[in-house]
């Protein structure tokens, strides 16, 4: 692993650099206050400069993009993020860490305590037990501490974000009967990532609407772990997941039984915003308002906002985030600060452009 650079900044790579992913990585690091970017690695785009790939980034960025070479990566760079498909971070992780590095995987591969969830439902043939014991999971709001003395970082995927962090206080303070949860969430179409897809296209996706993965998808797995977690006892959860056209954002909107039928919306509010009490990027909404995924663009930020229904004794939460950002690579660096010891929300954007 190579020392820290003259300016004492901390020298990070990025492999899968030209994905959705990270693209949104580059933009971050390269206005991190603590952050020399010095590598960036993938597949077909390797031996390309990075702005020939993207050109609205000239000015940033002077980098090509490399082979994977993981000695390589390791002599050049103190930390890792691996921007890549499902099933290949577990290949490279385990020789970056023995090198030195520290690493945060975008990916499913180190999100599961037990691989054979894992292996059922992503498949591959892991022997990284080891590794994956290690990992910690990447939810700063839920994980804050662990993240902090972590070395590898499975994090999230978008949708178990967004979930997730609307159904927490719920679990963790015993208000919602844990088997009625539902959870129902619509994401923009980057979500698929930059692959060509046929159901991407502008043709397909625009003016549409419609739920796909309905009762198989594998964020299932992950929020219910979690879930599990939270609750101290078994919990699964109906998730259906919906493509809705426009480029970016989440909105799960979840579903649950109060315990207590008397509690009302401002009762819960009261109770989520001293939970989320020390996490800025959790945003808890006044009474009666409802968060919109607009105002999440660009941003680490979750919007979270609820109500509570008399006569079906429910709550619904609604919970919106940017599904490039804290469901994906904004919070990466984020728990990248934390792993580093830095102030957690450092080069992170607080604002969203509006409209
Ligand atoms: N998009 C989203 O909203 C979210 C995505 N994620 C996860 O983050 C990860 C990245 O997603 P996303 O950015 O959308 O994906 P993209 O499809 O946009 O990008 C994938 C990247 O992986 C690289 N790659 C593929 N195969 C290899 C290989 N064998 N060796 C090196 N590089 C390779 C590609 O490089 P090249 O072009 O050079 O071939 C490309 O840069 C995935 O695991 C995804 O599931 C997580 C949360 C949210
Ligand atoms: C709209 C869309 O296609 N979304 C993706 C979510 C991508 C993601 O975050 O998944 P992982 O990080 O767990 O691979 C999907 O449903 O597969």
């Amino acid at each position: 692993m190579s020392e820290s650079s003259p300016v004492g900044k901390i020298k990070v790579g990025i492999v899968g650099a030209s994905g959705y992913g990270g693209v949104q990585l580059v933009r971050l690091l390269t206005q991190h206050p603590e952050v020399e970017l010095v590598y960036l690695g993938g597949d077909s785009s390797a031996g390309q400069p990075y702005t020939d790939i993207y050109p609205h980034l000239a000015d940033s960025v002077n980098l090509t993009v490399e082979a994977v070479d993981l000695g390589e990566i390791a002599q050049r760079c103190q930390a890792v993020f691996l921007s890549l498909p499902n099933g290949l971070a577990y290949t490279m992780a385990p020789t970056l860490l023995e090198r030195g590095c520290r690493v945060l995987d975008l990916s499913a591969d180190y999100r599961f305590e037990n691989l054979n969830t894992y292996q059922s439902w992503y498949g591959g043939d892991r022997t990284d037990q080891t590794t994956a014991v290690e990992a910690v999971y990447g939810l700063p709001e839920l994980f804050r501490d662990r993240i902090r003395n972590a070395r590898l970082v499975g994090c999230p995927g978008c949708y178990p974000t967004a979930s997730l962090l609307g159904i927490a206080p719920l679990l963790k303070q015993g208000l919602a009967q844990p088997e009625t949860l539902i959870i129902d969430a619509k994401s923009g179409t980057s979500g698929g990532g930059r692959v060509a897809k046929t159901g991407m296209l502008l043709a397909e996706a625009s003016n549409s609407l419609g739920a796909y993965g309905v009762a198989r998808h594998r964020h299932t797995p992950e929020i219910e772990q979690i879930c599990t977690h939270l609750a101290s006892q078994e919990v699964t959860v109906q998730f259906t997941p919906h493509l809705i056209p426009m480029v970016r954002g989440i909105l799960a909107t979840i579903y649950a039984t109060l315990r207590d039928p008397g509690l009302v919306r401002d009762d819960l509010l009261t109770i989520y915003s001293a939970f989320y009490r020390s996490s800025p990027w959790v945003t808890v909404l006044p009474s009666g308002t409802y968060p919109q995924t607009k105002w999440a663009w660009g941003t680490n930020r979750c919007y979270i906002g609820l109500e509570t229904d008399a006569r079906t004794g429910r709550v619904v939460v609604m919970s919106a985030i940017d599904n490039l950002m804290k469901g994906q690579a904004s919070q990466a660096v984020q728990c990248f600060n934390l792993m580093m010891g830095l102030e957690e929300g450092l080069g992170l954007p607080t604002t969203t452009f509006y409209p």
